[in-house]
């Protein structure tokens, strides 16, 4: 008979050496003690092989899902304008409206080129980022002033702002008992939710543009800089993970899941045992034919996870020491340091 780790498990993406598997999240809430712990284990070790898993019975209903993706599509369709009256400022607010070319999503280690990149190829995308509500001196930049939609559009994300908070603290237990911690480890760490909710927009792009330019991506190669990042794809696809052997590896969307990925802090937070692994949105399939002249619209939403921003990020237990025979890594950096570096480099 399968064990229920294997029964819990499928493949989403089998490509190249990369591996992500379906997980299903349900019985972490309504299975027996054996079965959540389970599915604890399926989901750090994926994290800690791939970075990545699809996520199913995550909580958030269908419907609140598409009244989001409805939303954001509305705010997108708003006179430039209205949209650049919103704009984002500072990597210390990091709220607000971001339209095409202002962010270059690069790694690490590339930043330097990031001014050239974003005159050659700037990603293809627009995005209003929404941080915790009600943060003194760091306002969101809500369009409610405008019309009803405005108002309409504050109290959609509000409310998914929390739907997001409370996945990011059960994924969280799931790490922490899949690491051999008790389950509410990470919660003084993750309950204040500074965490950002991006709204994303790539617009309908002629075939011309790829085609001309070989080095032009929607969202060029990055990875997350937090704790997790929920992401909830629409049907397009585009979305690429980049494999052990280099190659970009396709993490098509499948109905009701969402993607989960590892971010650098969480990476970090482990001593490097999860990993925290890069990904890129492309053109998705090319369009057939010679009638078809554009790549439809995508829209997504990254629900960034950010442990509090006070919170001082240094190596698990379990994750270094003498009878391991592994050293502490790295220093230890507040969250919320270390995510305005990591903003400061990329706008
Ligand atoms: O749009 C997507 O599917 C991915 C976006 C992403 O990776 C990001 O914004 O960090
Ligand atoms: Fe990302």
């Amino acid at each position: 008979m399968a064990s229920k780790l294997e029964t819990n498990l499928s493949a989403a993406v089998d490509k190249d050496d990369l591996m992500i598997p379906l997980i299903d999240f349900g019985p972490f809430f309504t299975g027996t003690p054996s079965d959540k712990h389970s599915v604890a284990l399926s989901i750090t070790e994926a994290f800690k092989t791939s970075g990545f898993i699809y996520l199913k019975a995550h909580g958030i209903p269908p419907s609140i899902v598409s009244g989001v993706f409805a939303s954001s599509a509305r705010f997108f369709a708003r006179p430039q304008s209205e949209k650049d009256s919103l704009g984002w400022t500072t990597p210390q607010s990091n709220r607000g409206y971001v339209a095409i070319g202002r962010e270059k999503l690069t790694t690490v280690d590339e930043t330097e080129g990031v001014d050239t990149l974003r005159v050659s190829a700037p990603d293809i995308k627009e995005t209003m980022e929404i941080g915790r509500d009600g943060v003194k001196n760091l306002p969101n930049r809500w369009p409610d002033h405008l019309d009803d939609e405005g108002k309409h559009f504050k109290e959609t994300m509000q409310s998914f702002f929390e739907m997001g908070k409370t996945l990011h603290k059960h994924i969280m237990q799931a790490i922490a008992l899949g690491m051999n911690l008790p389950e509410q480890f990470f919660e003084d760490s993750v309950n204040g939710g500074d965490n950002t909710l991006r709204l994303l927009h790539y617009p309908p792009v002629s075939k011309e543009v790829f085609k001309n330019n070989p080095n032009q991506v929607r969202a060029g190669e990055h990875s997350d800089y937090g704790s997790i990042t929920l992401l909830f794809q629409d049907r397009h696809g585009g979305l690429q993970v980049r494999s052990p052997k280099g190659t970009f590896v396709d993490a098509t969307p499948i109905p009701d899941t969402i993607v989960v990925n590892a971010g650098d802090l969480l990476a970090r937070w482990s001593n490097d045992t999860i990993k925290s692994t890069r990904h890129r949105v492309i053109q998705p399939t090319a369009p057939s034919g010679d009638d078809v002249s554009d790549y439809p619209a995508r829209y997504s939403i990254a629900y960034f996870c950010q442990p509090n921003k006070e919170k001082l990020i240094e190596a698990l237990p379990g994750t270094y020491g003498d009878e391991i025979q592994v050293p502490k890594k790295y220093s230890a950096i507040t969250s919320g340091d270390y995510l305005v570096q990591r903003l400061t480099a990329t706008y």
